[in-house]
């Protein structure tokens, strides 16, 4: 079995003459955390909503798991196993942590549940769901409502509910965004235990967070990747110190 997972080549999108993605090529590899980092209007998010399905590319191709899956909408990408997490958010805030872990664990929306709730007991679903929230970090709190979780919870919540869906990949958009310093330090141990799960394309501003997480790390600037390597090769780059990280690094 390959260990490329997600294998973008010369992926282009324009918008008007701006090309916001301009012949991207980068893989995922099983096990690992590779960042994308960038300037803001970098691309990086226009190229994340080309992979989900959100946008379609106007040049390229995205192979997953060994498919073309170019001319698949985002609802098919993601049954596949392509989780994104943290800006399109499905979480039902009147259900517990757990209740929403246990819809995610059964792919239906919140409507179908309302109907389920007499079968809260099923243990087929509590088991799972249960696992995943232990996963994430919220072990204890599986009873608390969603809407008073806090923030930092409700991040953990969101990741155990992509778990529950059996993700083949994870594309992480900005999931330190809002954190504490300490909350950011605790979603960092999480993130790390999650490649295990599935491997994991992370665009992240934080560079604390990508120096400790990354694997890998892509330099995107200007529509396109100027470098891509290990965390010690990307930090000593001239040409990446220069165009990104300045005194970060
Ligand atoms: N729908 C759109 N229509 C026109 N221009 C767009 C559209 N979406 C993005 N852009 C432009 O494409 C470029 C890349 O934007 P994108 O949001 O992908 O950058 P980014 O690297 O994610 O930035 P940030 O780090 O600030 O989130 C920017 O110049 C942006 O203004």
């Amino acid at each position: 079995m390959s260990d490329v997972i997600l294998n973008i080549r010369g992926l282009e999108k324009s918008f008007g003459a701006l090309k916001a993605t301009d012949g991207v090529t980068l893989d995922l590899r099983r096990g690992e955390i590779h960042a994308l980092i960038g300037p803001n209007g970098a691309g990086k998010s226009t190229l994340i909503k080309q992979i989900t399905g959100e946008l379609r590319q106007d040049r390229g191709t995205i192979t997953f798991e060994g498919q073309a899956i170019d001319t698949l909408d985002a609802a098919a990408r993601a049954r596949l196993g392509l989780a994104r997490s943290f800006q399109v958010s499905s979480v039902v805030p009147e259900f517990t942590a757990l209740e929403n872990t246990m819809l995610a664990v059964l792919g239906a929306g919140g409507g179908v549940f309302r109907f389920l709730r007499p079968a809260l007991q099923d243990r087929a679903l509590t088991d799972p769901a249960r696992f995943h929230l232990e996963q994430a970090g919220l072990a204890g709190r599986e009873g608390v409502p969603a809407s008073t979780l806090s923030h930092g919870e409700r991040r953990r919540l969101e990741i155990a509910m992509a778990l529950a869906m059996r993700p083949r990949a994870f594309l992480l958009d900005e999931p330190m965004a809002g954190m504490g310093a300490e909350g950011a330090r605790d979603l960092t141990a999480i993130l790390s235990d999650l490649r295990a799960e599935a491997p994991i394309l992370l665009v992240e501003h934080d560079m604390d967070a990508v120096f400790a997480l990354a694997d890998r790390i892509s330099v995107l600037v200007y529509g396109r990747i100027i470098a891509t390597g290990p965390v010690a090769e990307i930090r000593a780059n001239p040409e990446v110190r220069r165009s990104y990280l300045g005194e970060e690094a």
